[in-house]
């Protein structure tokens, strides 16, 4: 059967930008092709059914990149831990092709560890194995906490020996191939900026506005309305990181997405505990990225796209448009909170002063931060109700002692006395919204590893494939 992949209706959107946003650039070839995950949610997304998708079909669309249309290294600047990098753009990657979804929207098929590009510098242009199975975890756990975020398409194993100094090396090969909304950065912007190149920033906006932002296509003040939702966006994004206790670690404006989408998960990391200064990156030696950091690092990307947008839209517009992120960051954030702990909505004095209860309980204890919602998760009972002091009270928590003990007394009789207010049916509501928002498996670094080890020693595959079924269904 033809490969359906080769006969999917292919948009050049990014292609048709023209030379001055990319260069034409070739696969590498590997000397082995051996697909180690696909992603069938996907190819539905798609409107492909995945029993007629092979995975010789993966295979050679995305471990031999036979194509339909040239693949397009994507040009790019940044600001890497403050510091302005003129010497970036797609290095070990490009954009293989844009299709529709069966939602009407158009997606990116981006690749990693594809081969060089004019953009790799003395970089090899690889991924290693232990690179995109991380990846892979990062965004299908993402997606099952409700961020929005890139997914990936598949994972190939290439059978090269890459050298590496964060791995043991020689370390082995991938390519990957990522599903995103687009792989246009706020760096993007910013290289032609540097270049000067008002022209090309007025064009960029308008294909970003038609396709990403359409509904602002006709208002004539469209492209600060653009820049008011993107600050929006992503303030919405770090609200949804925030609360699924995730550390990017590496938030340059490379990696910032101009559709507001969360994606490039190399030194990520999910918290252990609610310490405000983990950092996930071991090369950030300030904690510049570390988790409590997040909003406003995000915040100061925003405000750095101000720089290039300000050649063609109005300081003024931009910057009312910034001031739009700390309200919807904390409102965000709150409400996602709250429906961790179980409630839908509660008035606003009362879940600052929930919200600030729990971050004390776990701030100032060694729980675990997913530990301790699982464990409201699975302990939840409408008894509670009766009485406060059994509300989490279960073997699972860590002694409580000494002046810790206040912490969870507090935050006891909070709970139970919202608690109060509910009805049997509001209860069970409760019941259901706690294991919606709270995943029974959130891929620690210790899980993390444990499933990448059977991999390294003997190349079993079960436990990362029984991972992602988990992350899914539990
Ligand atoms: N092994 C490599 N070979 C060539 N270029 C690389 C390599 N690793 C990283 N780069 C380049 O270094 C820059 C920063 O890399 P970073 O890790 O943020 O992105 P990435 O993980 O390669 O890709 P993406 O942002 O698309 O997920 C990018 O320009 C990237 O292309
Ligand atoms: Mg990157």
């Amino acid at each position: 059967m033809a490969n359906p992949f080769l006969f999917l209706e292919y948009e050049p959107a990014f292609e048709a930008l023209g030379r001055d946003y990319y260069d034409e650039v070739v696969a590498a070839e590997f000397p082995l092709h051996i697909l180690r995950f696909r992603n069938d949610q996907i190819l539905t997304q798609l409107g492909l059914d995945p029993q007629t998708v092979t995975d010789d079909h993966f295979i050679e669309a995305f471990g031999k990149f036979e194509s339909v249309r040239p693949a397009l290294a994507m040009c790019y600047h940044g600001y890497q831990f403050g510091e302005y990098n003129p010497q970036l753009g797609d290095g070990r990657g490009f954009l293989y092709g844009q299709v529709r979804g069966i939602d009407g929207e158009l997606y990116d098929f981006g690749t990693k560890g594809t081969g060089q590009t004019p953009y790799s510098r003395n970089a090899d242009g690889r991924l290693t194995l232990k690179g995109g199975v991380r990846e892979v975890i990062a965004a299908e756990a993402l997606h099952r906490m409700g961020v929005r975020t890139s997914r990936t398409l598949s994972l190939v194993e290439t059978g090269e020996k890459l050298y590496r100094s964060d791995e043991p090396s020689p370390t082995r090969s991938a390519a990957m191939v990522r599903f995103s909304r687009s792989h246009i950065r706020f760096g993007t912007f910013e290289r032609l900026h540097y270049f000067g190149r008002a022209d090309l920033i007025t064009k960029l906006l308008d294909h970003v506005i038609e396709y990403y932002y359409p509904h602002f296509k006709t208002e004539s003040d469209r492209y600060a309305l653009f820049y008011g939702e993107l600050v929006k966006r992503v303030a919405t994004l770090v609200a949804q990181w925030m609360a699924a206790g995730f550390c990017h670690g590496v938030l340059n404006t490379d990696n910032m997405s101009i559709t507001g989408e969360s994606f490039d998960y190399g030194p990520y990391a999910f918290i252990p505990t609610y310490n405000p200064r983990f950092t996930a990156a071991y090369f950030d030696s300030s904690g510049l990225y570390c988790y409590a950091n997040q909003p406003w690092v995000c915040k100061g990307n925003l405000e750095r796209l101000q720089q290039p947008l300000k050649m063609v839209i109005d300081a003024e517009a931009l910057e009312s448009g910034l001031d739009l992120f700390d309200h919807q960051f904390r409102e965000t954030y709150r409400q996602l909170m709250i429906n961790k702990l179980g409630f839908g909505q509660l008035p606003l004095a009362e879940a600052e002063e929930l919200l600030k209860l729990t971050i004390n309980l776990l701030k100032n204890n060694d729980l675990g931060y997913h530990d301790f919602f699982s464990l409201l998760t699975q302990e939840f009972c409408a008894d509670w109700q009766d009485n406060f002091s059994q509300i989490c009270k279960t073997e699972g928590l860590p002694k409580f002692e000494g002046w810790r003990k206040l912490y969870l007394e507090s935050w006891q009789q909070l709970y139970h006395h919202y608690l109060q207010t509910l009805s049997p049916q509001q209860l069970d509501e409760m019941k259901a919204r706690l294991k919606r928002y709270n995943p029974t498996v959130v891929p620690l670094r210790p899980q993390i590893e444990a499933v990448w080890e059977p991999i390294f020693v003997e190349d079993n595959w079960e436990p990362f494939y029984s991972l992602l079924k988990r992350i899914k269904t539990e």
